[in-house]
């Protein structure tokens, strides 16, 4: 458990791994070489018209760890998460301001190719999305997209994808079928597969088990502590329990503003915030 923090190291937490890693539970091994600002905001707004959904956001998201984004429905998880790769910009009326950089580069900066910034960064839905083709050419869709052409190199990568995400014991036997028939949530490790085809550094993953039964939810969880290490990922959730299970740290948003971020250890049992306290207990939802 961790020992009573000053006011000072809080403030270092986003910033400083060493201050993440000695909040980390035992269960929940360091990380070699990860822990460096990924993804850094720096008064970083959002808005849809007139309207700031995110406000003015500081935060350093951590590289191969686990960053959970929380807080009531409406406050801007899915706004901030989407921003990430830019996904907003499918939507006329959503422009930023401040700065959102993205290993060292600024994401809404001039130069910046979209596609590959996607391929870089991958997101993940809430529903399933897979797409009406078979197992295989889901996956081999985004490295064909990319240039690749070869037949051995395309089998290497949808088995190596598949079985990063825990599917291919499950599906080699029947590649060529289509992927609606899988249960929804093999439907999303695939879409997790999907993802990793491409071979990206961020995962995005928008409340991915809210449409899953228990079963296929503790799966999904279970991929992440794989990848864990391997990548950086950020998840928003509605769920505190999933949340503590398998993040390492956790951001907390009220009304388009990023409350607190702190180490989730820290965060669910000593929230430095009373508007985090009343949230995790329940108070308000
Ligand atoms: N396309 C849009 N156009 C206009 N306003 C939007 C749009 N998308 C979201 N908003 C508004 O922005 C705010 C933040 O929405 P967002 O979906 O990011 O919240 P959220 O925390 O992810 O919510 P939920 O948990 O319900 O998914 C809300 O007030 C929402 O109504």
């Amino acid at each position: 458990m961790p020992m009573a923090l000053e006011a000072a190291d809080t403030k270092k937490i986003s910033n400083d791994s060493a201050v993440l890693d000695i909040y980390l539970p035992p269960e929940r091994k360091k990380i070699e070489g990860g822990g460096v600002p990924h993804v850094v905001a720096k008064n970083f707004s959002i808005y849809y018209g007139e309207f700031e959904a995110v406000k003015k956001v500081n935060a350093d998201i951590l590289s191969k760890y686990v960053t959970a984004i929380i807080g009531p429905s409406g406050c801007g998880k899915s706004t901030f998460l989407r921003a990430i790769n830019r996904m907003n910009d499918l939507i006329p009326s959503c422009h930023t301001t401040g700065a959102l950089m993205f290993d060292g580069e600024d994401v809404y900066g001039k130069f910046t190719d979209e596609v590959l910034l996607r391929k870089k960064i991958g997101m993940v839905f809430q529903k399933p999305n897979p797409f009406p083709k078979s197992i295989y050419d889901n996956i081999a869709y985004g490295p064909r997209l990319h240039g690749v052409k070869d037949k051995k190199t395309l089998d290497g990568i949808v088995e190596k994808s598949l079985r990063k995400a825990a599917l291919w014991d499950e599906v080699n036997d029947r590649l060529d079928k289509n992927a609606l028939g899988l249960s929804g949530g093999q439907q999303q490790r695939l879409c997790v597969a999907r993802t990793l085809a491409v071979e990206p550094e961020i995962l995005l993953l928008d409340e991915p088990t809210s449409a899953l039964d228990p079963k296929a939810t503790a799966k999904i969880e279970d991929l992440i502590q794989e990848l864990r290490g391997s990548y950086t990922i950020m998840i928003v959730t509605h769920n505190m329990q999933q949340a503590s299970r398998v993040s390492d740290s956790t951001m907390f948003f009220y009304e388009g503003v990023l409350v607190e971020h702190a180490p989730t250890a820290q965060l669910f049992t000593r929230p430095k915030d009373q508007m985090t306290e009343d949230y995790i207990t329940g108070r308000f939802s």
